[in-house]
């Protein structure tokens, strides 16, 4: 079954607490998103573990070097999961694997930006991450004529295990699912919503229906 993981793309700690109290019970994984570390530090990541031990808690680090030491850092804050970028090295994506057997977490390849997003994702299946994230940005989302379907594509032609983020809604979040999505990422679809409990609950029975 597709997860739904929640993008928590706040900047401080009390408001990604304030909103996860709402959504946790229809989300599967917590994202703390890359403002949120950079913004509030890595004890958000603690803070959010505690409040929601029985959660998966992923923390989008987009690390682009010193992949174990990132890694190791997050885990360390209680981190289940952490992202390294796939653009990355070799070298600093198995690092990032590396810490995540130290601690028996898990890494997952953030492949925003990368050009050729079906072999860079065949190649990094084989370093070790749990999946890859075909993902668009916020800024590419912001581009005229985005669309999420090429997402789709992509991960359909990959056939590695992966996750869709890049502006996931409630009309696309069956496609995530049709495709074969591991993992569907709603960030602003939530977050932004005027009621994020029930624009999560919707996204979560739009997923499961
Ligand atoms: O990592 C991110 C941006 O780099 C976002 O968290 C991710 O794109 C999900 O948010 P949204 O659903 O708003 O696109």
């Amino acid at each position: 079954m597709t997860k739904l993981q929640v993008a928590v793309d706040l900047l401080t700690t009390a408001d990604a607490l304030a909103l996860t109290h709402k959504v946790a019970p229809y989300v599967d994984i917590i994202e703390l998103g890359t403002p949120l570390i950079k913004s509030a530090g890595l004890s958000a990541i603690s803070a959010i573990k505690a409040a929601h031990p029985d959660k998966e808690v992923f923390a989008d680090l987009k690390t682009a070097d010193a992949g174990f030491l990132e890694a190791d850092l997050a885990f360390s804050a209680g981190a289940d999961l952490v992202t390294v970028l796939g653009a990355a090295g070799d070298a600093t994506i198995k690092g990032a694997v590396e810490a995540g057997q130290k601690h028996g977490k898990k890494v997952v390849a953030d492949l925003i930006g990368v050009e050729n997003r079906v072999e860079r994702a065949r190649e990094i299946a084989k370093l070790g991450v749990a999946f890859v994230e075909i993902h668009a940005g916020l800024d590419e989302q912001a581009q005229p004529g985005y669309s999420i379907q090429t997402l789709l594509d992509d991960g359909k032609i990959a056939g590695v295990p992966f996750s869709v983020a890049g502006g996931v809604k409630v009309d696309t979040i069956a496609a995530v699912r049709d495709a074969g999505a591991d993992v569907a990422v709603a960030g602003g679809a939530i977050y932004s919503a005027e009621d994020p409990a029930a624009a999560a609950k919707a996204l979560k029975d739009a997923l499961t229906k």
